[in-house]
């Protein structure tokens, strides 16, 4: 079977860990230097399920409150990875302002009173990620909280360290499996949401 051709944008407040996370997973590294990004595109074949991915990562430049919504990142996108930090108030608020701009720019209902038998499935795939948990002790959003966000979103969830190299993979297994989901192929993942 041909490699699939995924495009993943990875967005949320600045420093929260974007480029780490892409870094982390495309190299296998991590850098302890905070260098802000404009934007870059990273690339990894992955397989799942038999099926191999090309993957094309873009890591974007750090959003906040007032950003509008960068055009570019409506279109040609085939799924989202919205990124804060558990140390963060700050990054936890932009990730859920952008999540809204998210969903005016693509123009889809996410509104789980729209009835269907896929109803549990997210119109846009994304996968929230609460990035930093190595940081026990400066924790500010507790795991329930960034759970419960990614369950009134109906998308994935992970908390997820690019520094200690944990949950990294996840992340974009779990995207995957989102975009797979919303073109309606069944894929035998677990989910957290019951279809009604
Ligand atoms: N302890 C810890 N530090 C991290 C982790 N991920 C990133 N960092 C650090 O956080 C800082 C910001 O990381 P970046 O990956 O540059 O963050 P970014 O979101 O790409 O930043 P912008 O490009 O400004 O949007 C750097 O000093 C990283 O070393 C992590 O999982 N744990």
């Amino acid at each position: 079977m041909p490699a699939k051709q995924r495009k993943i944008a990875i967005m949320g407040y600045r420093s929260v860990g974007k480029s780490s996370l892409s870094i982390q997973f495309v190299d296998g590294q991590f850098v302890d230097s905070y260098d802000p990004t404009i934007e870059n595109t990273f690339v990894k074949t992955t397989r799942m399920n038999n099926q191999d991915y090309d993957l094309k990562l873009v890591d974007t430049a750090g959003q906040d409150e007032y950003s509008i919504f960068p055009a570019q990142y409506s279109m040609d996108i085939h799924g989202y990875v919205l990124v804060y930090s558990i140390t963060s108030h700050k990054s936890f608020e932009v990730v859920q302002i952008l999540y809204d701009k998210l969903l005016d720019m693509t123009g889809k209902i996410q509104n789980s009173s729209v009835k269907s038998p896929t109803s549990c499935v997210s119109s846009v795939p994304i996968v929230l990620v609460g990035n930093k948990k190595d940081l026990h002790m400066e924790r500010m959003i507790s795991y329930d909280e960034g759970k419960r966000l990614a369950e009134s979103w109906k998308a994935g969830f992970v908390e997820a360290s690019a520094k200690q190299d944990d949950g990294v993979s996840e992340i974009f297994h779990m995207v995957l499996v989102e975009i797979e989901k919303s073109n309606g192929n069944n894929v035998h993942e677990k989910t957290n949401c019951a279809i009604s």
